[in-house]
C-alpha cells in the first residue's frame, strides 16, 4: 500500500522537502543549510536530514564526526528511531540528523529489503513536530534519493548555471513523475533555484533564460550568486548566514527563504 502523507503523524504540521539534483556540486548542501537557517531565523522549527554519505551538511553545521553515533544510516536501516539521531545545532530552532560514511553502503544493504524505497518515509512517521524537514540528497538517483522522494511532499532543485543544466534537470523531473506514479502521488516540484550565478559570465544569463523559458514560474525569482563567502563558510562549520550575514550569498538565501515560505502558504492554503 502506498503510504500517503496524510497518514503520517509527523505530517499533520510538517512539510517535508527533498533538496535534490543528481548532478554533483550544484549547491544542494549549501542550499539546504542556508535555507534551513533562514527559515529557523524567522521562527520555523526545522530539521535537516543529511542523506549524503559525504556528510557535508553535518560538517557545515559544525557537527563533529565523533558525535554522530546515530546517523541517517541507522535510521534508514531501522537500527534507530529518527528521534535518536536528532542533534541540536548552534542555531536556535535548527536540528540535524547527521550522516555517516556507513550511508555509502546503505544502497546495497537495502537492495533486498522489503519496502526499501519507504524506509525514510516510515522513519518520519513519528510524532516529532517540525515545521519543515529538509532532506539533503546525494548526487545520484539511487535508493537514497528515492527514499527522500518517497518521504517528501515536494522537491526543491538547485541548478547551477552551466552547460547541460537543463538536460540534467529534465531527467530529474521525469524521475519525480515516476516516483509520483509508483510511490508518492502527493509529490510535487516545489521549485528550481539557480545557484552560483556569475553575472560577469554570459553563460549564466543564457542558462537562466533557458531554464525560465522551460519551467516558467517554477523557477524562483531569487538567484543565488557565486560568492566566495558562501564557499568559505563550511570550513568554519557555519552556515554563511552566520559566517557573514551581509554578504550577497546570505542576502540571497534570506530572499529565497521568503519566497519558499510564500509559495508554501499558497500550496497549503
Ligand atoms: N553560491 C555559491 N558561491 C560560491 N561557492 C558555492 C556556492 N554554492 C556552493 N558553493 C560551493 O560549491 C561546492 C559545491 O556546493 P555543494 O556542496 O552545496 O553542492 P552539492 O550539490 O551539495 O554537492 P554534492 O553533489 O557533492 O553533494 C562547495 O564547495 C560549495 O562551498
Amino acid at each position: 500500500m502506498v503510504e500517503t502523507n496524510v497518514s503520517r503523524g509527523l505530517l499533520a504540521s510538517s512539510r517535508i522537502i527533498a533538496v535534490a539534483n543528481q548532478k554533483g556540486g550544484v549547491g544542494k548542501t549549501t542550499t539546504t543549510i542556508n535555507l534551513a537557517t533562514a527559515m529557523a531565523a524567522v521562527g520555523k522549527r526545522v530539521l535537516i536530514i543529511d542523506l549524503d554519505p559525504q556528510g557535508n551538511a553535518s560538517t557545515g553545521l559544525g557537527i563533529e564526526r565523533r558525535t554522530r553515533a546515530v546517523s541517517s544510516y541507522h535510521v534508514l536501516i531501522g537500527e534507530a528511531e529518527l528521534a535518536e539521531g536528532v542533534i541540536a545545532t548552534s542555531i536556535p530552532n535548527l536540528s540535524v540528523v547527521p550522516s555517516s560514511i556507513d550511508l555509502s553502503g546503505a544502497e546495497i544493504e537495502l537492495v533486498n529489503q522489503p519496502k526499501r524505497e519507504h524506509r525514510l518515509a516510515a522513519a518520519l512517521n513519528t510524532q516529532i513536530q517540525y515545521d519543515f524537514v529538509l532532506i539533503d540528497c546525494p548526487p545520484s538517483l539511487g535508493l537514497l534519493t528515492l527514499n527522500a522522494l518517497v518521504a517528501a511532499q515536494a522537491v526543491l532543485v538547485p541548478l547551477q548555471c552551466e552547460f547541460f543544466a537543463l538536460e540534467g534537470v529534465s531527467h530529474l523531473v521525469k524521475t519525480i513523475e515516476r516516483v509520483k506514479q509508483a510511490f508518492n502521488p502527493d509529490l510535487e516540484l516545489h521549485g528550481i533555484v539557480l545557484t552560483m550565478f556569475d553575472k560577469r559570465n554570459n553563460l549564466s544569463d543564457m542558462v537562466a533564460a533557458d531554464v525560465r523559458g522551460y519551467f516558467g514560474d517554477k523557477v524562483y525569482k531569487t538567484v543565488i550568486p557565486r560568492n566566495v563567502r558562501v564557499s568559505e563558510a563550511p570550513s568554519h562549520g557555519k552556515p554563511v548566514l552566520l559566517y557573514d550575514m551581509r554578504c550577497s550569498g546570505s542576502e540571497a538565501y534570506i530572499r529565497l527563504a521568503g519566497e519558499v515560505l510564500k509559495r508554501e502558504r499558497s500550496l497549503v492554503a
